[in-house]
């Protein structure tokens, strides 16, 4: 669990060397992982042979239930947990091997090292600043302030750490995060302890990094809350990476439906021409209070068991029931939800813990 928001992993890292040749097999990803596994003292397997991709500039939704295993794999990716088996590639570099040179380029908020609860947030990013022998430290108290501002701390910058919520505890790991520009973020359940509105504002400052050019991996068990943030996804479960990819494919591919609004009348010719083009699943739902009816059919390969190819694209669809004289009182393609997918793959609620 992420309870107690900490310091940056990245805040003790040296300064980046100068041009220094990868070791290693090269990617392009920000991010890559090959047969990443965790297996505790305890003999479990928290972490189970995942092959992480998170390409350069996405912002990388990594979801999952309580206890599936992110944290654990964003400690490994960090190097703060010796990874039982498997390779990680931060930013095209080998890690740990490369800690020193690419840290300073990533930017972390992860269950660590507490803040000094007596010192105020302020003092807090002063403190790690100083630590960072790459900083100018004539320029050590702008940094923290606009650190602090974007993260909305910036009125109370002088409360001592323990007078702050978990909230402002959580923007504060953000501000440690933020203290300089970084080529990556990986943000552990920053939500965690916000309210709606901290949510929305650390959705709309995850937006505005990725604008800016950053790549950012964000944990999450509340798929929900950061899934329209996103434009990539990978869904753990336990210790699994279950699916993974840009988050349009994922929910494109499974599950998307045409609902097809008609009058009563219509509604057996709409199914049949719904069956006829050979989408499966067609189905008519009770005639409403207002005389219509809903039909609706799945359009997705996987479910209909068909190559994409095979399936008429959604237009096709609406033009074939006009021509077979379906008056259409409203037209629809329904994408499942992320939530949705996840359930139809695992057979259980996003929020069972393992
Ligand atoms: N140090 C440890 N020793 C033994 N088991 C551990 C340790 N840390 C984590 N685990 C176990 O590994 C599994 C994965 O935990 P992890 O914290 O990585 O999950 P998570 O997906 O981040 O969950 P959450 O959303 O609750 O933070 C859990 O079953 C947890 O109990």
């Amino acid at each position: 669990m992420t309870t107690a928001p900490g310091a940056t992993a990245t805040a003790a890292a040296p300064a980046p060397a100068p041009e220094v040749a990868q070791a290693g097999p090269v990617s392009d990803d920000a991010i890559r992982t090959h047969g990443l596994t965790k297996r505790f003292r305890t003999g479990q397997v928290a972490v189970d042979g995942i092959d992480l991709a998170v390409p350069r500039g996405a912002v990388y939704g990594f979801l999952g239930p309580n206890g599936s295993g992110k944290t654990t794999t964003i400690r490994m990716l960090l190097g703060l947990v010796a990874p039982t088996a498997g390779q990680v590639h931060l930013l095209g570099e080998p890690m740990p091997q490369a800690a020193s040179r690419v840290l300073p380029r990533v930017g972390a908020l992860v269950e660590g090292p507490a803040f000094q609860p007596y010192l105020s947030g302020r003092a807090n990013l002063a403190r790690l600043d100083a630590v960072d022998a790459s900083a100018d430290p004539r320029t050590a108290r702008a940094r923290s302030d606009a650190a602090l501002d974007r993260v909305g701390l910036g009125a109370a910058a002088d409360k001592r750490y323990r007078q702050y919520s978990l909230g402002m505890k959580q923007r504060l790991g953000l501000a440690a995060a933020l203290l300089r520009p970084r080529d990556l973020l990986v943000l552990d359940e920053p939500t965690n302890g916000l309210d709606p509105q901290g949510t929305r504002e650390v959705r709309h400052l995850v937006r505005e990094l990725a604008d800016a050019g950053t790549t950012v991996l964000v944990s999450s068990h509340l798929l929900a809350e950061i899934e329209q943030v996103c434009t990539h996804v990978g869904i753990m479960g336990g210790g699994r990476l279950l699916l993974q990819g840009p988050r349009d494919q994922l929910t494109a591919r499974r599950g998307s439906r045409v609902v097809v609004r008609t009058p009563q009348a219509d509604g057996p010719a709409a199914l049949a021409e719904l069956r006829r083009l050979g989408l499966a699943d067609a189905t008519a739902e009770p005639v409403a209070a207002d005389g219509t009816v809903t039909v609706s059919a799945a359009l997705a390969d996987d479910v209909a068991g068909e190559p994409a190819s095979a399936l008429p694209a959604p237009q096709d669809v609406a033009g074939a029931l006009v021509r077979a004289g379906v008056g259409l009182l409203a037209f629809d393609v329904r994408r499942p939800s992320l939530e949705q997918v996840f359930v139809e793959l695992t057979g259980e609620g996003f929020d069972v813990a393992r």
